[in-house]
């Protein structure tokens, strides 16, 4: 765990962080460095630096000792930002096309310096603003089959695994995710936040037994579940695309949990735009379906070529987890889509709609696509009745 040393650790500004850019040698003598301090996200910094002569950039992200939502009075690890570097090193070996490249990491300083990403858009601003980036979906199932089939057992190998849980470790991190996704939306916590007009509904969740049973049953898999690693906060804001490349970024909350938790993220993420996107419904149907079959076919093949656990390589025990991880991952998506709707940490797909009741129509039923997910993911047993519970209820 990274101590915070204040004789070492102080947070940059818009000038330290191009004077930690020249000390490190990114950019050539010449260069006119110019820097704007970017980040839009819940915890961290982030300093766009450009080299105004030769139209070169580069990111530094640095982890504050607290979260920025909130302010002081929430601190929070600065071992997150070494969790982040080390999980884009991983994630970018196992599928370079989709990673930012890292090109410094200090973790008393908190700081990764990488890839300039900026020609491309954050996925979720790109979709309010009318795109679907036709290739996310391919690009997103190759990226689940290789991240989540490469860290488990049967990729690394038991032995390579268990080192990897314990470097992974990240308390601090999966204890928000523990509250925020699992726990909060659940009861009436200080943490909520939703519109008055949505309170019947809210209160009506907050009494369904049978909903807070199933959701206990899925945070009891989130707990125990160490099956691969993890992004672990893998919803649209933290992909960058065009219509060309999508890149992941932003894993600091990386840690080995249960597969169909990413997979339920990516999800439900999309499934905000089948709600609130009219026009492109039928593209996002598309995208849900095209991410679950990518990953479907390509975890296939990588278990059957490249499996470190020879007894393990058989159709029938291969058909056990991509059915153990669909099912979770049904359940991952409706508690995404509930606490992006009542909890901490809103979506901009639902909260930018400017007709209030258009706005209230979608939330109600993010939450009810969301229960039903969450209730029935055992009945659900395939891809066709899962779009046909989500047509049901869009
Ligand atoms: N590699 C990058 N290239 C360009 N912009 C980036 C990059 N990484 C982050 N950003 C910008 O900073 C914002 C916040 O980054 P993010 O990693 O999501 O921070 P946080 O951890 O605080 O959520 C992103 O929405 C994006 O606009
Ligand atoms: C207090 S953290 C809330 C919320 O923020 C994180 O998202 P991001 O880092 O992308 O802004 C994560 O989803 C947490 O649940």
């Amino acid at each position: 765990m990274t101590v915070l040393n204040p004789l070492i650790y102080q947070p940059l500004n818009e000038k330290t962080a191009i004077k930690q850019a020249l000390d490190l040698k990114l950019f050539p003598e010449d260069a006119d460095l110019t820097c704007k301090e970017i980040g839009d996200g819940n915890l961290n910094l982030v300093f766009h630096i450009v080299d105004q002569k030769h139209n070169q950039g580069i990111i530094i992200k640095q982890a504050l000792p607290y979260a920025k939502v909130v302010g002081e009075s929430w601190p929070l690890t600065l071992h997150r930002a070494k969790i982040e570097a080390d999980a884009l090193k991983t994630f970018g070996q196992i599928a370079p096309d989709y990673v930012p490249k890292v090109y410094y990491t200090d973790d008393q300083l908190a700081i990764t310096v990488m890839e300039d990403l900026s020609h491309l858009s954050i996925a979720r601003k790109g979709f309010i603003q009318g795109e679907t980036f036709p290739l996310i979906s391919l690009h997103l199932g190759e990226y689940l089959a290789k991240t989540l089939f490469y860290t488990s057992d049967y990729g690394l190998g038991s032995g390579a695994k268990k080192e990897q849980v314990q470097k992974f470790m990240n308390p601090e991190l999966c204890k928000i995710t523990e509250d925020l996704i699992f726990t909060d939306p659940y009861f009436d916590a200080e943490t909520n936040e939703f519109e008055e007009d949505m309170r019947p509904a809210v209160e009506e969740l907050w009494k369904d037994e049978e909903l807070k049973f199933h959701v206990n049953v899925l945070k009891k898999i989130f707990l125990t579940d160490a099956e691969v690693l993890l992004h672990g906060d893998l919803h649209t804001g933290s992909m960058f695309a065009d219509n060309q490349q999508t890149k992941i970024i932003d894993p600091e909350f990386a840690f080995y949990g249960p597969a169909g938790f990413d997979i339920g993220q990516v999800f439900a993420n999309l499934l905000f735009q089948v709600i609130v996107n009219e026009k492109h419904r039928d593209v996002f149907i598309q995208h849900v379906e095209t991410v679950w079959n990518v990953f479907q076919v390509q975890f296939s093949q990588l278990w059957e070529k490249e499996n470190k656990e020879p007894l393990a390589n058989t159709t029938s025990f291969l058909h056990y987890h991509l059915a153990k991880y669909f099912e979770d991952a049904l359940g991952y998506t409706g508690c995404e889509l509930i606490r992006r709707t009542i909890g901490l940490a809103h979506v901009a797909d639902l909260d930018s709609i400017q007709d209030e009741q258009t706005r209230l129509a979608a939330k109600q039923k993010t939450l009810e696509l969301g229960k039903n997910l969450i209730k029935k993911r055992k009945e659900i047993r395939d891809l066709s009745e899962f779009i046909r519970t989500v047509k049901e209820i869009v």
